[in-house]
């Protein structure tokens, strides 16, 4: 087959255009980079190897090995691993398979610097090749394969692939180094990267300068097996980075041993910024399973809950059999057992720093607090522990609140958690429903992440306090005392008489497009509001749903009139008088398409809204 001429994914263009032109300080990563990848795909042929051995024909002792050529000014990163095929070559080193790929090309400005961080969070892989290289070459057979392929790229668009006789076993990357990139060449400095990056990597790196014989640079033990008080918190850094293919400091290390009925190795890391696809709806995990130190898999579900995607490492196991298959990991009763160990591992790790005040809790939760709310309704062993992991915004103070301090500013006689569940805190805090329990203050939890409306109506209660939410009928406040001076007074209100006619009034005009109409306890400032029907599906959750399609049809709601604002008074003292009449009529609809503007919906009607709104100002105005 001679030689095939391919264009780059459009992204992949857009990605390596940044990179061959980005001012990275920090280029050196480009061998972490390749090095990392050539271990995945030692571990990846070492596990396939074990039920097929023959993939191991040309030697099973792995090593990554570093060829600096400074005549050729080239530096050759070789692998013994599982290689690629000319399929793989092109869907892997032609394109990006990795998810956040697209919302990470959104984010870029074509501000250099502002991009080259973004890149740093992003991690581009193998393309950082060409942060150093004006061509790199892979030559590569896949195990168990006859034929071997060369890819060639100079990173501007296009790379060629085509056959190579002489390839052996996995691959060999070339780099032709750029001028002013030739200190990759200098031994010395290729040894500090390596110590610096790669030293947990469990293959020997070797390197072979010039005539010397080569040499291992790393400590080619898995880090994991060493012992806590010798590693130090760059190697964890770095081993993180390695694992976890992210490029940020780990909030949090736990690195632990299990002994007993089980016995596991685990290295766990929180990390300290979001990664970009954590609500991708995979909800994968990504802890590493190792058995006896031989890489397992990255693709096991039964370790994590979906909950705890956000941690990254390893679990290496001495109980499961090393020729473990896919299938025997679906309700093993071993991995059942490590999965409880590690949940209970991290939520205890996660209480641990949720107290400790100078720990950065809040950063945390503010990054996976969504993510680990799933496991409120997930886990219902752990609900209550996650319950206590939990931090919320709410009406009293601009920080974060546990629901046991809320639990302990409770008024006396309120017998509910109260919450209120919107997308805007800030549009939130002016909800007209939390009026009346700010009058009487009475804290309010302000819930802004989507996952919330699931969890608030699947959990009953905390500490025997019941989920109530402030948007629904049934919130009473009878029981809460007011704070003196600021007690509601039946004076203030219109009387009784008046405003049942008017209630009726309005029930008569609006028909079928309300549930109900009712005098509202909880409106002091405001004229109305709309709420749901108790047990009914929050406003919010249904404005959601429907954004995703999948709502039914609106549903009425409950029209709640304040029987203390001026204007009810006012009209209801005119039906009693006068009777309905038409402007009542236009009052009623104006006042339902005034509680729908707030909830941010659009008027049911918009002429008819604004046919009525000019007629009224009108009268007002002119008349
Ligand atoms: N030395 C290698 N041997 C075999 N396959 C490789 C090698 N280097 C890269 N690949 C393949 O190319 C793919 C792309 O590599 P790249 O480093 O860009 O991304 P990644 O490792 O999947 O993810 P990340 O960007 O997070 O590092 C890898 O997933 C792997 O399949």
């Amino acid at each position: 087959m001679a030689e095939e001429k391919r264009q780059f994914q459009a992204e992949v263009g857009k990605l390596l255009d940044i990179v061959v032109h980005s001012l990275y300080s920090n280029k050196e990563i480009f061998l972490r980079e390749m090095i990392s990848n050539a271990s995945d795909s030692c571990d990846r042929l070492r596990y396939a190897a074990i039920t097929e051995p023959d993939l191991l024909d040309g030697g099973s002792e792995f090593r990554i090995r570093l060829i600096p050529d400074k005549d050729a000014g080239t530096l050759t990163i070789v692998d013994n691993g599982q290689g690629m095929s000319h399929d793989e070559l092109i869907a892997n080193l032609g394109t990006i398979a990795k998810s956040g790929t697209s919302e990470f090309l959104s984010r870029l400005t074509g501000d250099a610097k502002k991009d080259v961080t973004l890149i740093g969070q992003f991690g581009v892989g193998f393309y950082s090749a060409f942060m150093v290289a004006e061509e790199v070459t892979v030559i590569s057979r896949k195990a168990g394969e006859a034929k071997g392929w060369k890819w060639v790229s100079d990173g501007k668009g296009e790379f060629t692939v085509s056959p190579a006789d002489e390839a052996a076993r996995g691959a060999a990357i070339t780099l032709k180094l750029r001028d002013g990139e030739k200190e990759f060449l200098d031994a010395f400095r290729l040894k500090s990267i390596v110590k610096r990056y790669s030293d947990h990597i469990a293959i020997p790196v070797t390197l072979k300068d010039g005539d010397t014989d080569e040499e291992t640079v790393n400590s080619a033990n898995a880090l994991w097996t060493r012992p806590k008080s010798e590693i130090t918190p760059e190697q964890y850094r770095e081993f993180y980075h390695h694992v976890a293919h992210a490029f940020d400091e780990p909030w949090s290390t736990l690195h632990y041993k299990a002994e007993g009925a089980i016995e596991y190795t685990g290295l766990l890391f929180i990390p300290s910024s979001k990664p970009l696809d954590i609500f991708h709806p995979d909800r994968k995990q990504h802890v590493k399973l190792y058995v006896k130190r031989v890489f397992i898999t990255d693709d096991c579900e039964e370790l994590l809950p979906p909950y705890l995607r956000f941690v990254r490492g390893v679990v290496d196991s001495q109980d499961l059999p090393l020729n473990v298959s896919r299938e025997m990991l679906q309700h093993n009763p071993v991995l059942s057992k490590i999965r409880t160990g590690l949940v209970k591992r991290i939520l205890g790790e996660l209480k641990k720093k949720s107290e400790d005040a100078d720990g950065g809790y809040d950063a945390f939760w503010t990054a996976f607090g969504p993510v680990l709310k799933e496991g409120i309704y997930e886990d219902f062993e752990r609900k209550t522990d996650i319950l206590d992991l939990c931090r919320f915004r709410s009406t009293q103070g601009d920080g974060l609140t546990t629901l046991a301090d809320y639990v302990a500013r409770m008024k006396d006689g309120q017998d509910a958690i109260y919450t209120i569940t919107g997308d805007d805190l800030e549009q939130l805090k002016k909800s007209p429903q939390l009026e009346g329990f700010r009058a009487k203050g009475v804290e309010v939890l302000l819930l802004t992440d989507p996952i919330d409306e699931f969890w608030v109506s699947a959990v009953p209660s905390y500490a025997e306090k019941p989920f109530r939410s402030v948007a629904a009928a049934g919130a009473d406040l009878s029981a809460v005392k007011a704070p003196e001076g600021a007690e509601d007074s039946k004076e203030d209100e219109a009387p009784a008489d008046q405003l049942t006619t008017l209630i009726e009034a309005v029930k008569l005009a609006l028909g079928e497009r309300v549930k109900d109409v009712r005098a509202s306890e909880r409106l002091t400032e405001s004229a109305v509001c709309l709420v749901a029907a108790e047990g009914e599906m929050s406003m919010h959750l249904e404005k959601m749903l429907r954004a995703h399609n999948q709502a039914p049809g609106e549903r009425a709601r409950i029209l709640e009139i304040n029987p203390r604002h001026a204007l009810i008074k006012g009209l209801a003292a005119r039906v009693k008088a006068g009777g309905t009449d038409g402007d009542v009529e236009d009052a009623a609809f104006l006042l339902l398409d005034q509680a729908r503007i707030i909830e941010g919906e659009p008027p049911a009607d918009a002429n008819a809204f604004a046919r009525r709104m000019v007629s009224v100002m009108e009268k007002g105005l002119l008349g």
